[in-house]
């Protein structure tokens, strides 16, 4: 029988007010806040309901009122793929630190647990990469550790063809995980009709 594996679940969230930027024509700054902290609770309480996660920590320069029982690992201010990497290094050089880590970003409204869990179950030597709907971007990754304690993030333009390559350049083998909750992340005024599992119009 194989050992339990611990996995923790890391959401990146930018400061208050800075998110959704790409939604300013569709909603007004305090309706843009209000969708931020919403997704970021749903995405919070997913991980939460996880049976296989955990621990869940935050990475980003505040904690957007959720719970004190969820860490905050700050951030450089560099963009998301630096602060990611001070988490990652942070967490990795941890006592007790997990086997797994997943990240997973906080517009996800339609996220379950268990979506989350199938994150959580990829092998052992394996990253699982959640792409968006349109197949090119990153909506969450599972990352074994301590094997991708060196993982380079490359969000931005083509990331999950960039993060399978990631995966490859450390030996590890590559799992694409696709479920309706994990592929509808919220970026542009057309994606609102998904997030009304959050947040009323
Ligand atoms: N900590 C941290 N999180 C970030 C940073 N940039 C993006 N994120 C988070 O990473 C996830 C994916 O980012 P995007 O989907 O591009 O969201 P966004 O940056 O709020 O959206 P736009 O402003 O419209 O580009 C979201 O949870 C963001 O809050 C960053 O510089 N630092
Ligand atoms: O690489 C990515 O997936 C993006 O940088 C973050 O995703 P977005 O398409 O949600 O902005």
């Amino acid at each position: 029988m194989s050992e339990a594996t611990v996995t923790w679940a890391l959401i990146p969230i930018k400061g208050s007010g800075e998110g959704k930027t790409r939604l300013a024509d569709a909603l007004s700054e305090s309706e843009r806040e209000a969708l931020v902290d919403a997704m970021l609770r749903h995405v919070a309480a997913a991980a939460k309901g996880a049976g296989r996660i955990a621990r869940t920590v935050l990475a980003g320069p505040s904690r957007h009122g959720l719970d004190a029982d969820i860490p905050l690992i700050g951030d450089s201010g560099k963009g998301l793929n630096a602060a990611l990497e001070g988490a990652l290094a942070q967490i990795a050089g941890m006592d007790g630190r997990p086997d797994r880590l997943i990240v997973i970003a906080a517009d996800l409204p339609r996220v379950t647990a268990l979506d989350l869990d199938l994150l959580a179950e990829a092998p052992r030597r394996s990253v699982a990469i959640a792409p968006d709907r349109h197949g090119t971007g990153t909506n969450a990754l599972s990352l074994p550790l301590p094997e991708a304690a060196g993982f380079r993030f490359c969000y931005g333009t083509d990331s999950a063809a960039r993060h399978r390559e990631e995966a490859e350049r450390l030996g590890l083998t590559v799992e694409t995980i696709l479920s309706e909750g994990l592929e509808k992340d919220i970026d542009e005024p057309c994606d609102l009709v998904d997030a009304r599992e959050v947040y009323t119009f």
